[in-house]
C-alpha cells in the first residue's frame, strides 16, 4: 500500500484541519496510508508584525510546497485563504472539500454587539480586510492588531484591553469551540470574508495522477465553482493582503455562481463593492475585478501599495 506523507504546519488549527481531511479520505475509502510530517513555516516564526509587512499570504505555504516539489511530502492541507492565488508549476489543487461557515465571528467581552459597542472601544484584528469593513461602519472605534492562534486571541480578549475580536468562524468550528462564544456571526453585508475563508486546498504535485484520482473522490463541486470565481477575482485584482479585498462566492442549484466582491480603503472610507452572477466561475471573478477596476478600485490599490512601498 502506498504511503501517502502529508506536510503540515504545526499550529493546532493546521494539525487538525490536516488530521480531519485524512480521516475523510480514509472513509471514503481511499487505499492509502497517511504519515503527517510537521514544517515550521517563515510565518509561524514571525509572530510580531502585522502579516502585510512580512510578505503576506505565501508565508505560510512556501516552505511546504517546496517540501511537495522535492518529493520530501506528498499532499498538504492548507486554508485556502493563506493560498496565493497562482502556484507554483508543477503543483495543483487536488481537491476542494465542502466549505465550513464562510463568515467572520464577532466575539466580544459581554456579548455586546457591534453596533452596540462604546465610541472608542478597541476591537482587535490584524487583517486590514477586516478593519477597513469595521471601520466603514464604525468610524468611531479604534483598531488594534492581535496576533497568535485562535487560543491566544481568545484569551487575549479577556486579559488584555481589547472589547472584542473578529475570527473566521471556520476556524472555531474547526478547533471545536461552540458557537456560544460567538457574539455574532457578521454576514456580507456587515463584513465580506476573504478570498476562499471557510474552505480547504489540498495540494499536491500536478503529475501524481493516482493520487489526483483519489482526492476527486473528496472534492464539492459547489465549493470548487465558488473558490474558483473568489480567486480569479483576487488573481485578476492582483491582491496581495496589503490592501483590503474580499470576496463570496456561493454555487446555487441552477449552475449559477454569484461573487459579492469588495476592496476597500484601508481606513474603510471608500468602499467598492459589486455583486457579478454568470454560470463561468472564472469569468464571474473576472467581470466582477473588471467592474470594480472601473470604478476606481485599481487606483485604489496601486495608491495603497505605493503608500507601503515608501
Ligand atoms: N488568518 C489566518 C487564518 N487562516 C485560516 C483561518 C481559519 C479559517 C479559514 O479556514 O478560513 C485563519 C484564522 C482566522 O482568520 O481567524
Amino acid at each position: 500500500m502506498r504511503k501517502i506523507i502529508v506536510g503540515s504546519r504545526r499550529s493546532k488549527l493546521a494539525l487538525t484541519q490536516t488530521n480531519w481531511v485524512i480521516n475523510q479520505l480514509k472513509a471514503l475509502g481511499v487505499p492509502y496510508e497517511f504519515e503527517v510530517k510537521e514544517i515550521v513555516t517563515k510565518g509561524d516564526k514571525i509572530l510580531d508584525v502585522t502579516l502585510s509587512k512580512v510578505g503576506g499570504k505565501g508565508l505560510f505555504v512556501k516552505e511546504i510546497e517546496q517540501a511537495m516539489l522535492d518529493k520530501e511530502i506528498d499532499m498538504a492541507v492548507h486554508s485556502m485563504k493563506d493560498m496565493p492565488a497562482v502556484l507554483p508549476e508543477g503543483l495543483t489543487i487536488g481537491c476542494i472539500p465542502p466549505r465550513e461557515d464562510h463568515r467572520d465571528a464577532f466575539i466580544s467581552k459581554n456579548h455586546i454587539k457591534l453596533a452596540d459597542l462604546k465610541p472608542g472601544a478597541i476591537v482587535g484584528t490584524s487583517s486590514l480586510r477586516r478593519s477597513a469593513q469595521i471601520l466603514a461602519q464604525r468610524p468611531d472605534l479604534e483598531i488594534k492588531w492581535i496576533r497568535g492562534n485562535i487560543d491566544t486571541r481568545l484569551e487575549k480578549l479577556n486579559t488584555e484591553d481589547y472589547d472584542a475580536i473578529i475570527l473566521a468562524a471556520a476556524g472555531l468550528a474547526r478547533m471545536g469551540w461552540k458557537q456560544d462564544v460567538v457574539t455574532e456571526f457578521l454576514d456580507d453585508t456587515l463584513c465580506v470574508p476573504a478570498v476562499g475563508q471557510g474552505a480547504l486546498s489540498i495540494e499536491c504535485r500536478a503529475d501524481d495522477t493516482d493520487l489526483l484520482a483519489e482526492l476527486a473522490k473528496f472534492t464539492c463541486e459547489n465549493t470548487k465553482k465558488a473558490v474558483e470565481a473568489e480567486r480569479s477575482f483576487l488573481d485578476e485584482m492582483e491582491g496581495g493582503c496589503q490592501v483590503p479585498i474580499a470576496g463570496l462566492a456561493v454555487a446555487k442549484e441552477d449552475g449559477e455562481v454569484e461573487l459579492t466582491a469588495l476592496v476597500a480603503s484601508p481606513d474603510g472610507k471608500t468602499i467598492y463593492k459589486e455583486v457579478v452572477a454568470g454560470m463561468n466561475p472564472l469569468a464571474v471573478g473576472q467581470d466582477a475585478a473588471k467592474l470594480i477596476s472601473e470604478k476606481g478600485g485599481k487606483q485604489l490599490i496601486d495608491s495603497v501599495k505605493k503608500e507601503l512601498n515608501q
